[in-house]
């Protein structure tokens, strides 16, 4: 033993048992090593040689922290280049100090695995006493152990500097250590090793947030404008539904609260179509940054980062827009305050087993909403089945919706029928026009809805189904229900949640819908014409109906009449507003003998051009099939009978 061993030994054994007094500058060694012989039961008169554990036993600790060591490789390759020449070697160690990675000259190899500089060897301080990492894994922060700072006598010739890493929820996982055999007397002269250590150490961390999260969104924030898109310094990540699902060390720190679970827009004090806007790019001049206020203070810079294992499984064209890539709900709306609060009001409602009802006006898109819902859920990849009530025949509607077993039918399939309901088994059943459903049939749905079973037409035992059910209406239903045409306990189980889709003419969003119409039917046509400035301008201030269907078909006709490369206003077949083929019901919306009058014949007219194909005829007044068909019992129109 050399005399500054010695005497090393006397210094740790004075202030550790208490007989000297702790230097509150060191507080957080001198703390270590009352801690090493008090709690751990070492005693610094017996040195001990450094522990390396078994290859198997390193394995097992590796094989723990397999995915995060390649994200911890790759930076301490980097930190390594550049302390190397300096006679440092990296090494990082699992949260239980043992060496899982290590990096040092293979000419001090002896040496390296001597002093414990080593992979597999255990610094936990419990074993090793005051260390860098050992007593790091106690206090939770960077720090440096310098020299006659370690406990043991055996490593005051090392020099170690080491920063914790912690995961996305904040459970500390790693401890980075950049150490040297030998080093100046100096403690200062590690100051530059332990700012690189702690940047490193982030690095780490966000390069294994980014891996894990890959397949989430995720929102940066930098505070230098240009550096936000390579270096957030906070980052969260969250679901499609906006709920936080991960948060780097960085956003945990400044959001003060955990924000795990919490609303990213309630975190941020932000509308969630503000979030989704940083990636979009926005009306914004500057198209990928975005400034966000954080609640406790401080500007940041923010982008947004779409999952990107998603993209990778299936690339986007080339032709898609920004929009394109948003998630499903968020892609239907613009920053229309309505619909964004309706959006906010669905996303919560999308997984909590709620049945959910959708009024609003024909052709509002009751149905684009729920499919979006159902593409936004853990059911996106089951079947979403549309059921149109008012579309079927009654006498069809049971055996389409139920099904039927072999032979229970006169004139079913030989086979039998696997009904709607069974098709939706573990996805979502749309139920369009519920207000249309037969009376007797409601009473079949309801035993559905309340007993998570479908029986089908002859069949003996019920089949369970799971199901996410949206309903939709342009009826008010709780007219329905007080008239006795609708049953009021169905009513209440379907309506667990109502959203209120409003109608295009109070829609403030209309140039997004526009754009996103534009683009779909531009790319089912291929074709490459664009929509001038004028004819946009024109658009949202023609005096819209309810329907976004007439919309569509007026950017649908405009496409197909385009000879240039961009469509004129004057190429718009925009008709002046008159009421359209509205909501049918002789009870709760009697229709005016004029307007019947002519709406009977405009219905006729467009049935005959299209030679009785309701659908197409329903397309061209902007109407739906099932609407069309209603106006047609109602007026008594009646297809020529074909051969
Ligand atoms: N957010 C949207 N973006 C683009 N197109 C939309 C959007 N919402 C609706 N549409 C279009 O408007 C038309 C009507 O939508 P949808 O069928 O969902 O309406 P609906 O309310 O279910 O109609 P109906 O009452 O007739 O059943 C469709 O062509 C649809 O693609």
């Amino acid at each position: 033993m050399t005399s500054l061993q010695s005497r090393h030994i006397d210094n740790v054994y004075s202030i550790a048992t208490g007989t000297a007094l702790a230097d509150p500058a060191a507080s957080l060694v001198h703390k270590s090593w009352a801690r090493c012989v008090r709690e751990h039961g070492l005693d610094p008169t017996k040195p001990s040689p450094a522990r390396i554990l078994p290859a198997q036993e390193v394995r097992a600790h590796q094989q723990q922290l397999e995915h995060f060591l390649r994200a911890a490789r790759a930076g301490m390759e980097d930190i390594y280049r550049r302390v190397a020449d300096l006679g440092y070697m990296v090494l990082l160690t699992d949260a239980e100090g043992i060496t899982v990675d290590y990096i040092g000259n293979p000419a001090w190899d002896d040496q390296l695995r001597r002093a414990g500089l080593y992979l597999g060897a255990d610094w936990n301080e419990a074993h090793a006493g005051t260390c860098g990492v050992g007593t790091c894994l106690v206090e939770r922060q960077p720090m440096t152990c310098h020299q006659t700072e370690h406990f043991d006598a055996t490593h005051i010739a090392l020099t170690c500097t080491t920063a914790p890493l912690f995961d996305h929820s904040g459970k500390l996982t790693a401890i980075l250590d950049v150490s040297a055999l030998r080093s100046p007397e100096a403690r200062e002269s590690q100051h530059l090793v332990r700012h690189l250590v702690s940047i490193y150490a982030r690095m780490i961390e966000d390069a294994d947030f980014l891996r894990s999260f890959r397949g989430h969104w995720i929102l940066r924030l930098g505070t230098a404008y240009g550096l936000v898109d390579v270096a957030g310094e906070l980052m969260l990540a969250f679901d499609e539904g906006g709920t936080v699902v991960g948060a780097n060390s960085g956003a945990r720190q400044a959001l003060a609260e955990n924000p795990l679970g919490r609303e990213v827009s309630q975190l941020l004090h932000m509308p969630m179509d503000a979030v989704w806007r940083v990636g979009n790019g926005g009306a914004s001049a500057m198209p990928f940054a975005h400034t966000v206020l954080l609640p406790g203070g401080g500007e940041y810079h923010a982008s947004l980062l779409a999952p990107r294992v998603r993209r990778a499984a299936a690339p986007a064209p080339d032709t898609a827009r920004p929009s394109d890539r948003l998630p499903p709900l968020a892609r239907i709306a613009g920053d229309d305050p309505a619909m964004q609060q309706l959006l906010a009001q669905a996303r919560r409602l999308v997984d909590r087993g709620i049945h959910v009802l959708v009024e609003g006006e024909t052709g509002c898109g009751k149905e684009v909403l729920a499919r979006a819902m159902h593409g936004a859920s853990r059911r996106a990849a089951m079947p979403f089945v549309a059921v149109n009530c008012a579309a079927i025949p009654d006498s069809l509607i049971e055996s389409e919706l139920f099904g039927y077993t072999p032979g229970s039918f006169t004139g079913g399939r030989a086979k039998g029928m696997k009904g709607l309901i069974a098709q939706a088994d573990r996805g979502t059943l749309f139920l369009d026009e519920i207000g249309d459903m037969p009376m007797a049939l409601q009473t079949r749905l309801l035993r559905v809805l309340s007993e998570g079973e479908v029986l089908p037409l002859g069949a003996e035992s019920p089949q369970r189904v799971d199901l996410a059910v949206v309903a939709a209406t342009h009826r008010d239903l709780s007219a329905l229900v007080a008239a006795g045409r609708f049953r009021e306990d169905l009513y209440y189980r379907l309506c667990g949640a109502v959203l209120k889709l409003p109608p295009l003419r109070a829609r403030g969003d209309r140039r997004y819908l526009i754009e996103a119409m534009f683009h779909e039917e531009a790319a089912a046509m291929g074709s490459a014409a664009r929509l001038s400035e004028a004819a946009m301008l024109r658009l949202m201030a023609h005096d819209w109906p309810g329907n976004l269907r007439e919309l569509r078909n007026v950017l649908r006709l405009a496409l197909a009449l385009c000879t240039g490369a961009s469509i004129t206003p004057e190429e718009l077949r925009l008709a002046p507003h008159r009421p359209s083929l509205g909501p049918c019901d002789a009870t709760l919306s009697p229709v005016d003998g004029s307007d019947s009058a002519a709406d009977a014949t405009r219905l006729l007219d467009a049935l005959q051009r299209h030679r009785w194909h309701v659908a197409r005829a329903a397309q061209a007044l902007g109407i739906s099939r099932a609407t069309a068909y209603r106006h047609m019992k109602r007026f008594g129109i009646v297809a020529p009978q074909r051969g």
